[in-house]
């Protein structure tokens, strides 16, 4: 018997030979990719490669299985080549420890790929690969997970929505107020302990902190309340300067849970139909009785007294301050001064961040927690769940075997779904219909236009006058951005005179041009740089070939983003939600109606051997002890 027998009689030898001769790109070999890989060598894909920047943690052994304890600190991208290699010799890999966005991976290098699954965990890479694939003209299978919520989406140019045609929701973000003056809750006191507290003494300013919101401060909003909070962090930075002394434990813990919550007492307003804050003492906290340190971080499920608290408090400060003395004391001159920053793996940044948020939790009559449930909070974790990578990599394959019989764009729109998998809801899987692309959508409704330029000569303003104004006809409302970064606007010329080396812009990179004239406006532009050097008599920039940048259609700009879905709330790992919430969606009665038909189906086919991969959807039908049919 042959080692490819089975796949063969599922899959039928058409589709068995397609799959056979395909060449495949794997871009993340984490959760989602352990499983995907060991699908794809299991079925017969003839050659994968993958790609992964990273290295093998122990906490990715419980559900990465190809992974060891003797690969710990191994790349995951040849540990998993070599892991899933065993399962069938007949499969080639080939594998690269490398970051995605690594030039070398470059447009000609993604066009060698019949079809590019996304297991990443990540908005950024996962917006590179998109964008990667649009321009190669390679179909992409996008996935993700988030605890029980998974979802896989076929992505094809020009006739299916794109990883960016759905806005992503920004990460949320607090008000300053609420995490400074009026906690609520504890994650607002494990926000302030980790990016105002940790940050002020250990790390870089809370102006850079990307958790609060400071727009409260640009609007003028509470003036006084502002003004005191400013003066408390300039306190703070005087007290950072004590670190190293004996003292600097108390000096913080008495600014900031003393002193501190003293001066927001006396704002009696504040207080009028609210609990009011109860400060700390030092003194007293040092006397109250409680088991060894060491005792007491050894058990981060219970949730620790005051006393506890303080005493890993001043522990983890003391660990904190030695660190961050001794990489001072070993920083080479002229270097900028080490910082730390906060790791929720990092057992100093961690332990500190427990005991002060729920020190400040104390003092607000919030109900603390242990170190385990912070360790969750603080790391924005959301436990990744092994059986939802599992399915949620079983649902790629059946997609690429769509994407492998269905050459013709249109036919493949209609025949791949977008697929939810998500508990809570009547169904388990809700498949969807592909959206076209969202004509307004920054990424896929560009023109693409390639540019030749001599980076050491040509400025931007080259780029500006010469071939936009006066070759592509651009007005003077336009905007030249750079990852989203704005270079260049009619109100904005502070790098006109800049090259393209200095700004960054090397072979292979991009900037996008976006029209803002009234009228005909044209659509975005995005110019690839090839970057060549042209003899000094040359001009430093120049278009590659004769192209003209067509004018949007009027009626597409209110037609914009197709949202008819409902299923578009993305969550940090880049996974949407699922919810079922679409009225052409059968309910569960009916889809258990349907069921009998189904099992009836299933039956005739077995009987006739028919094997079609087509149109496949999962129901779990509780009836039968959620068993779950395949029609
Ligand atoms: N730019 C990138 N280039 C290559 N690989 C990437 C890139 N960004 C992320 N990855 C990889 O994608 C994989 C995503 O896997 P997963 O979501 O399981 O994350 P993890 O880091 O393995 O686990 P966790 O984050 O839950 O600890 C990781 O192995 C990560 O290294
Ligand atoms: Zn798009």
């Amino acid at each position: 018997m042959t080692r490819d027998k089975f796949a063969q009689q599922s899959l039928g030898g058409t589709l068995h030979g397609m799959v056979k001769k395909s060449r495949v790109l794997m871009v993340g070999a984490g959760g989602i990719g352990c499983e995907l890989l060991k699908n794809l060598v299991l079925t017969g894909f003839g050659e994968i490669h993958i790609v992964d920047l990273d290295t093998i943690d122990l906490s990715n052994l419980n559900r990465q299985f190809l992974f060891r304890n003797e690969h710990i600190k191994k790349s995951k991208a040849l540990v998993a080549k070599e892991s899933a290699h065993a399962f069938n010799p007949n499969v080639a890999i080939e594998a690269y420890h490398d970051n995605i966005k690594d030039p070398r991976f470059d447009v000609a290098w993604f066009q060698a790929f019949d079809i590019v699954f996304n297991a990443l965990d990540n908005i950024d890479a996962r917006r590179h690969v998109n964008k990667m694939c649009l321009a190669a003209n390679v179909p992409l299978i996008e996935s993700g997970t988030t605890g029980f919520n998974g979802n896989v989406q076929v992505i094809k140019k020009g006739h299916t929505e794109c990883y960016d045609c759905v806005p992503k929701p920004t990460p949320k973000v607090f008000a300053t107020c609420t995490i400074r003056s009026t906690p609520s809750q504890l994650i607002h006191c494990i926000v302030w302990g980790k990016s105002y507290l940790f940050a002020e003494l250990f790390g870089i300013s809370e102006d850079d902190a990307p958790e609060l919101d400071q727009s409260l401060e640009k609007e003028g909003n509470n003036a006084d309340e502002i003004a005191k909070l400013r003066e408390e962090a300039t306190k703070l930075k005087r007290v950072r300067e004590q670190m190293g002394s004996q003292d600097f434990p108390r000096a913080v813990f008495e600014m900031v849970f003393s002193d501190d919550i003293e001066r927001l007492l006396s704002m009696e307003d504040m207080w009028k139909g609210k609990r009011a804050p109860v400060a700390l003492s030092f003194d007293k906290l040092s006397d109250d009785s409680k088991p060894p340190v060491q005792t007491t971080l050894s058990d981060d499920q219970k949730t620790w007294s005051v006393a506890e608290n303080f005493a890993v408090f001043v522990d983890s400060i003391n660990r904190l301050s030695q660190r961050l003395e001794t990489q001072r004391a070993q920083a080479e001159t002229g270097n900028s001064a080490p910082v730390l920053s906060f790791d929720k793996d990092d057992a100093d940044t961690l332990d500190f961040v427990v005991a002060s948020a729920n020190l400040r939790a104390s003092i607000f009559g919030i109900e603390p927690r242990s170190k385990f449930d912070i360790k969750q909070m603080a790391g924005n974790i959301i436990p990744a769940i092994a059986t939802t990578n599992a399915m949620t990599a079983g649902l790629c394959v059946l997609q690429a075997f769509k994407v492998l019989r269905y050459a013709d764009p249109e036919q493949l729109k209609r025949q791949a779904k977008s697929v939810f998998l998500t508990r809570g809801t009547d169904r388990m899987l809700a498949p969807e219909t592909l959206s076209a692309p969202n004509p307004e959508c920054p990424t896929c409704s560009v023109a693409r236009i390639t540019l030749t330029v001599d980076i050491t000569r040509a400025k931007l303003s080259d780029l500006v006058e010469d071939v936009l104004k006066e070759q592509l006809g651009y007005g003077e409302e336009f905007s030249v951005t750079k990852e989203g970064d704005l270079l260049y606007d009619a109100d904005e010329d502070a790098h006109l005179n800049k090259t393209f080396s200095e700004l960054g812009l090397g072979k292979g990179s991009s900037v996008t041009i976006i029209d803002d004239a009234d009228e005909d406006r044209k659509v975005n532009v995005e110019l690839t740089i090839d970057a060549k050097d042209l003899p000094p008599s040359d001009k430093p920039i120049n278009l590659v070939e004769d192209v003209q940048v067509a004018t949007k259609p009027n009626a597409a700009v209110s037609s914009a983003a197709p949202t008819t879905n409902g299923h578009n709330h993305e969550n940090a790992n880049g996974t949407s939600n699922g919810t079922v919430e679409n009225n052409l969606k059968r309910t569960a009665d009916q889809a258990s109606l349907e069921d009998d038909l189904v099992r009836k189906k299933g039956k005739v086919m077995e009987e006739k051997q028919i094997m079609d991969t087509d149109d496949i959807q999962v129901i779990e039908d509780e009836k039968y002890d959620g068993v779950i049919t395949l029609d």
